[in-house]
């Protein structure tokens, strides 16, 4: 497809002269400004099934040259929102080596070290993430924020293997673990709006979710997430590093960030 990056002339402000969508309404991410936020009482807690995935499974873990991914089964789903979306991978945003903030969604202007996303579509109503990427109700996004701390395990279960995806297009595959132990411990205090795909071709088609509380991963750990990756091939003479792969935040137009929580 058509190229875009996150700086210079495929830069985010350019995306749209080729993928109009970038530049039209309900865009992500967005700033979650206090003034936004209603609280919603009627706001379940996420609740997601068959995320324990057996370590016999085999998942792809692949550099596609705008983030670190891993593909997810699909009997891995979320059962507490109106329709069922089923898991399609997660990927990861960041910023760089000296600037340790590479969150995409911000919290009253607060950016965090990094964010993860796990990817879902619509099975009910679609067959593959393909035919739902660009439907209203195609996506659901779980967001979690990332923040420099303790060392943590459960991401070294794939973070050990980035040496093997180090340039675009590599893949490699990696034993599965839980997912669930990459989420943060309270799955019933989160953000949620409707917006859009944070990349080309930003499809206003995500139902956002993102979760209050930051997990943590060590300084080591993310300096090897945020130095490890090329965005270009293995045979390219010039390496372009994979770093600050975050887009800014998009105006809310007057949209309302829904919340789970209270104070
Ligand atoms: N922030 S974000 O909006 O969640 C987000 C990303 F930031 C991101 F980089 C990706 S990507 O890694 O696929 C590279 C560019 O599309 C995706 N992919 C989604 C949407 C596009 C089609 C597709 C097809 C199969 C699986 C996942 C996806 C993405 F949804
Ligand atoms: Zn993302």
């Amino acid at each position: 497809g058509v190229k875009w990056a996150y700086n210079g002339p495929d830069g985010e402000h350019n995306w749209s002269s080729s993928f109009p969508f970038c530049g039209g309404a309900f865009q992500s991410p967005i700033d979650f400004q206090t003034e936004l936020l209603r609280y919603d009482p009627n706001l379940p807690p996420i609740q997601v099934q068959n995320y324990n995935l057996s370590t016999n499974e085999q998942l792809t873990l692949s550099n596609n040259g705008h983030s670190v991914q891993l593909s997810l089964p699909s009997h891995m789903y979320i059962s507490s929102l109106p329709h069922r979306y089923s898991a399609a991978q997660l990927h990861f945003h960041w910023g760089s080596s000296d600037l340790l903030t590479g969150s995409e969604h911000t919290v009253n202007g607060k950016r965090f070290a990094g964010e993860m996303h796990i990817v879902h579509f619509n099975s009910e109503k679609y067959p593959n993430i393909s035919m739902a990427v660009d439907k209203y109700d195609g996506l659901a996004v779980l967001g979690v924020f990332i923040e420099i701390g303790d060392f943590n395990p459960a991401f070294d279960r794939f973070f050990k293997f980035m040496n093997g995806i180090k340039y675009r297009d590599q893949k490699i595959q990696v034993p599965a673990f839980n997912i669930r132990t990459l989420l943060p411990a309270r799955l019933d205090e989160y953000y949620r709006y409707d917006g859009s795909l944070t990349t080309p071709p930003c499809y206003p088609s995500v139902l956002w979710t993102v979760f209050r509380r930051p997990v943590t991963i060590s300084r080591k750990q993310f300096l090897a997430l945020a130095t490890a990756l090329y965005a270009s091939h293995a045979q390219e003479t010039a390496t372009v590093p994979l770093h600050g792969n975050y887009r800014k935040p998009q105006l809310a137009d007057n949209r309302v960030v829904l919340v789970s929580f209270k104070d």
